[in-house]
């Protein structure tokens, strides 16, 4: 079993989570709680522009220029196409994207971008590389495990979403992750795969929580200084 193998085969209670979730199930059925996708929508905005951020730090620590250009291609697919899939929970909720621009992270979305600045500040590339991985990985669990169930044509709300998970480029994205994790694990110790590890376990949990967060819409039990609400990574 190669490391990623073993990564999926750890997660999987956690993956199975996620599919029954009540926010993933409402995917499915076409009836999510708009206040939800909302919710949703404000904070992952804010978390893929974490993310990319996150992948510059990849990048800082990259040897060779095919892991540099990967990770400058991740950037341009999250500025260029994952405003898409928001674009669709926008519509079905009813309201304007350029609305849901500027939120202060909640609790939960600003642990998981914590969690993986930590990785990327001070762990090893394979740590960061799991700790990115189970974001494209859960989601095209996710667009594959409804496409498969739902067969959803256009009339389908998030027929786009889902399409968008399960057949587009997010199976590459997964793909190279695994490879080029796989590669460093071939080489790595026992102790900093464990830890390797453990950063991927708690992404997947992390994830998890985050569909949890938008559809309870948590937030910080008290309100945030507004001129310091978005935080840069530090
Ligand atoms: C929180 C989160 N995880 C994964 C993805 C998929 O890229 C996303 N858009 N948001």
């Amino acid at each position: 079993m190669t490391f990623s193998e073993q990564l999926r085969k750890e997660a999987d209670e956690v993956f199975e989570g996620i599919l029954q979730h009540p926010f993933i199930r409402g995917i499915a059925e076409g009836n999510v709680p708009k206040q939800a996708l909302i919710h949703y929508v404000k904070a992952d905005y804010e978390y893929l522009s974490a993310f990319n951020r996150i992948y510059g730090l990849a990048i800082s620590k990259c040897e060779d220029r095919s892991d540099m250009g990967f990770f400058q291609e991740q950037i341009g697919f999250v500025l260029n196409s994952e405003i898409h899939p928001h674009e669709n929970f926008c519509r079905v909720a009813g309201v304007d994207y350029s609305e849901l621009q500027g939120s202060p992270l909640p609790p939960t979305a600003d642990h998981y971008v914590a969690h993986m600045s930590k990785a990327a500040y001070s762990g090893t590339i394979g740590e960061i590389l799991a700790a990115l991985l189970p974001c494209p990985w859960t989601y095209l669990e996710i667009g594959r495990a409804i496409l498969e169930e739902k067969q959803p044509d256009t009339s389908h709300p998030f027929y786009e979403w889902i399409s968008f998970y399960a057949n587009g480029e997010i199976g590459e994205v997964t793909h190279e992750l695994c490879r080029k994790i796989d590669r460093w694990a071939a080489d790595a110790s026992e102790k900093d795969k464990q830890k390797a590890t453990l950063a991927f376990i708690k992404s997947c949990q992390l994830e998890y929580r985050f569909w949890d967060m938008a559809y309870t819409q948590e937030e910080w039990p008290y309100s945030l200084p507004a001129d310091q609400q978005i935080q840069p990574l530090h």
